[in-house]
């Protein structure tokens, strides 16, 4: 709704529909009476618009996207009947104007707005363009650079940026809506001509085609497969070269074309599977809505590897007061330097820089070899190398010296939180917290919940995953967690396809064309062949520990490709000895190239157990490296470990480079049909009956034999049903 109230001679039309004051239909149609009711008013001399609760708004409501009688279309006429009021109408921006909010603030004739306020066109971000005038009018207002800045990149500008810019008239630290209803009143009379974006021409930039040819290669190199930013870009270039009313008509083909296609659908979908995942719950009970986080006033982080430099830098920029620890001084004066480095490099991002971040201040953070000084911290993250023997032996250690209260979280990517929890006295207080490197880049934070995990605990590591600005995603306890668990059949899929002929070149730009952001060979390189190799070697796979007589090519009865472990065996770890799937510049070097050694080695390989070579089609590589990670995500799902398709979805997107506009691995599914999956996986299993992966769980072949439900439905048929599965 907006609620209509006439002051003196300013009208006021608020827009309330909280908790964003979303644009709904009711809240259109409430504007749209409002300014008519102001117009029509002869005692009302201007108008004055704002938000409920000190929003102005966040927008088109993104439901109303995908109901039946969609929203598009709507906003745009009402943002041209606010410009050609004859009366001068005022916005006053609190909080947040985003997307359609802004478009109604640039209708309006002066912008002013709180210091603290943001504003921005996000609707690329939901596989959208700012389809109510937004796109003609902003480059009339900023200019083009500017415009198409905001535009194609969806960012948030703070209130003293938009100043700068020329996108509001006038910023207050005090009360917005006073200042709104004092600039109306003084505007009273004043020509609307020149305050009307429409009639305005578009600020001529040099050689205005160079600069478009410029921004557009860049815009393309950006979106790696996403259809919003190049359409948005479209939009903008129209109003470089037609009149505002065709300019227009563009903007609302393109985004039709946008509105109708599966990218927006998936995008949005993401957009609210991030907030779901915020309500978490355990198949025992607890949940979002009952536990209540304990304060985190310091923390420490145990071990100063990659991890630990990245978790230490994350904490420092939520402005949490720490202790690092390290086991000695050399390891100890080693990671202070490199978190140092870290934090110096991030201040300078950052307004205010070093000093805001106050990291030379040892009340903030201090360095230590001495675990004494862990016993009055809330929360521990411990963040050492991946050997269960060591992290139960430090978790032994800081159930002795921390205080009863405090959280001990590990942060690991595979190991048993049970089995580093039965090491304390306090196992309701153990957590793991798997970070994913680079821990102060990564948005992600896995928060994974033990047998005997209490819901404080869960709370209080969410809490700590939003002061870290992370998604956190609360699951359970298996080997690999759900990121890894769902990664390993994906990888051992490509490695698979390079046994049976396949180059790791081809695999990674299937995958690559596909969206992600890195193949899985390329990015094996960069975390570092040894590592899974070390985890093999623990679990008995390989190393001395594998009896001696066992096949090469078989584990456990089932199949198993040794390529990874030869090439450790060799040396090759990845980017780090400047050689592993691929050949690189020099140790450490970044530039991957097809490596003539590798090829030669994998034919003599396929030579050597007799495995007849033959051409692997795009689609097989695709199916086959995506179906068996879906796969295993609906064991997940089956099993309890996450308690919803959105869970996984959105580990994925943010902690592994699943193209977001492709929606989660999940969607991804829903949108396939999985029909149709089940089909494929069920071709590849009976080719490759070694292969447990790709054996079809029972929980797809319910959903699929109880016809194909949607994404949301999926969970009821678990609970209803999961004893006939
Ligand atoms: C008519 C067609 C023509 C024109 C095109 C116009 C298109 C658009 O305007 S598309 C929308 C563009 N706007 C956005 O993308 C903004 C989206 N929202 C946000 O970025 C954030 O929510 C926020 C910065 C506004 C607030 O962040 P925060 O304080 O962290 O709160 P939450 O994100 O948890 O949001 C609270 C609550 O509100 C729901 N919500 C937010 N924005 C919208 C929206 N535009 N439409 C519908 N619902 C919205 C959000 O989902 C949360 O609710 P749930 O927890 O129940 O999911």
């Amino acid at each position: 709704m907006a609620q209509y109230a006439r002051g003196s001679a300013v009208a006021v039309i608020r827009l309330r529909n909280p908790p964003v004051n979303a644009l709904s239909r009711a809240v259109l149609q409430a504007l749209e009476d409002g300014l008519k009711k102001a117009d029509a008013d002869p005692s009302v001399k201007a108008v004055m618009i704002c938000g409920e609760n000190g929003k102005f708004s966040a927008g088109a409501d993104i439901r109303g996207f995908s109901a039946p009688k969609r929203l598009g279309g709507a906003l745009g006429p009402i943002v041209s009947l606010i410009e050609s009021s004859e009366k001068p109408v005022v916005a006053a921006i609190e909080g947040v104007a985003l997307g359609g909010g802004l478009e109604v603030a640039l209708g309006c004739h002066y912008r002013v707005a709180h210091v603290k306020a943001r504003m921005g066109l996000p609707e690329v971000t939901l596989g959208l363009l700012p389809g109510a005038e937004g796109t003609q009018r902003l480059p009339r207002l900023i200019g083009v650079p500017a415009a198409l800045d905001m535009i194609t990149t969806g960012k948030h500008i703070p209130a003293t940026e938009a100043l700068k810019l020329g996108l509001v008239d006038e910023i207050v630290e005090e009360n917005t809506i006073e200042a709104a209803i004092r600039l109306a009143n003084k505007v009273i009379g004043q020509p609307l001509g020149p305050r009307r974006l429409s009639l305005k021409p578009v600020p001529k930039v040099p050689n205005m085609e160079a600069f478009l040819d410029e921004a557009l290669a860049k815009v393309k190199r950006q979106a790696r497969g996403c259809l919003a930013p190049e359409l948005c870009f479209q939009a903008v270039r129209a109003a470089t070269r037609s009149p505002f009313a065709e300019g227009v008509r563009r903007e609302r083909e393109l985004f039709q074309v946008l509105l109708s296609s599966g990218q927006a659908q998936a995008l949005q979908y993401a957009f609210f599977a991030e907030r779901a995942v915020r309500r978490w719950a355990t198949p025992g009970g607890a949940s979002w809505s009952s536990a209540a986080p304990q304060p985190v006033r310091r923390a420490a982080v145990i071990g100063l590897g990659t991890m630990g430099r990245g978790i230490v830098t994350s904490l420092v920029k939520a402005n949490i007061p720490l202790v690092a620890l390290e086991q000695d001084l050399e390891n100890l004066n080693k990671g202070r330097k490199a978190v140092m480095l870290l934090l110096e490099r991030e201040a300078m991002k950052m307004e205010g820089g070093a000093q805001v971040l106050d990291f030379h201040n040892p009340a903030r953070l201090q360095f230590t070899v001495d675990f004494d000084l862990l016993r009055d911290v809330d929360l521990v993250i411990e963040a050492v190398f991946e050997n269960m023997a060591l992290k139960k032996e430090i978790f032994h250690k800081l159930s002795k010296i921390c205080k009863p209260g405090a959280l001990l979280c590990t942060n690991t990517s595979a190991l048993n939180i049970d089995e580093i929890a039965s090491a304390t006295n306090r196992p309701q207080q153990v957590i793991g917290t798997h970070f994913f490197s680079p821990a102060h880049v990564m948005r992600l934070l896995e928060i994974i919940y033990g047998r005997h995990t209490s819901p404080t605990a869960i709370a209080t590591a969410m809490q700590l995953a939003t002061a870290l600005k992370k998604v956190g995603v609360v699951v359970g306890n298996c080997f690999g967690f759900v990121g890894n668990r769902m990664m390993f059949p994906y990888v051992q899929q490509a490695v698979f396809l390079l046994e049976e002929g396949s180059r790791p070149d081809a695999v990674d730009q299937v995958l690559e064309d596909f969206g992600f952001k890195i193949g899985p060979f390329r990015m094996s390189d960069l975390a570092g062949l040894d590592v899974g190799w070390r985890s093999r070697k623990d679990q008995g796979l390989t190393g001395p520990s594998l009896p001696a007589g066992t096949p090469a090519r078989q584990r456990h009865g089932q199949r198993y490709s040794p390529l990874p472990d030869l090439l450790c065996e060799r040396g090759r770890f990845g980017q780090k000895t400047g050689k592993g799937w691929y050949l690189y510049e020099k140790a450490g070097g970044r530039t991957a190239t097809p490596d003539p050694w590798l090829l030669n080695f994998l034919s003599q390989y396929r030579d050597t157990h007799g495995i007849r070579t033959r051409f692997i089609d795009q689609e097989e590589i695709l199916e086959r490296c995506l179906f068996s990670l879906i796969n295993e995500g609906f064991a997940i799902l089956a099993e309890g470990i996450a308690s919803g398709p959105e869970h996984l979805d959105v580990i994925y997107i943010n902690g592994y480079g699943w193209p977001k506009h492709r929606g989660g691995p999940m969607f991804y599914a829903s949108t396939v049909g999985l029909p149709r999956v089940l089909a494929k996986l069920q071709k590849y299993s009976e080719a490759h009956p070694d292969v447990p992966g790709l054996q079809p769980s029972a929980f797809l072949k319910k959903l699929a034999a109880v016809g194909n439900p949607p994404l949301k439905e999926w969970m009821s048929y678990l609970s209803q049903q999961s004893s006939k599965l």
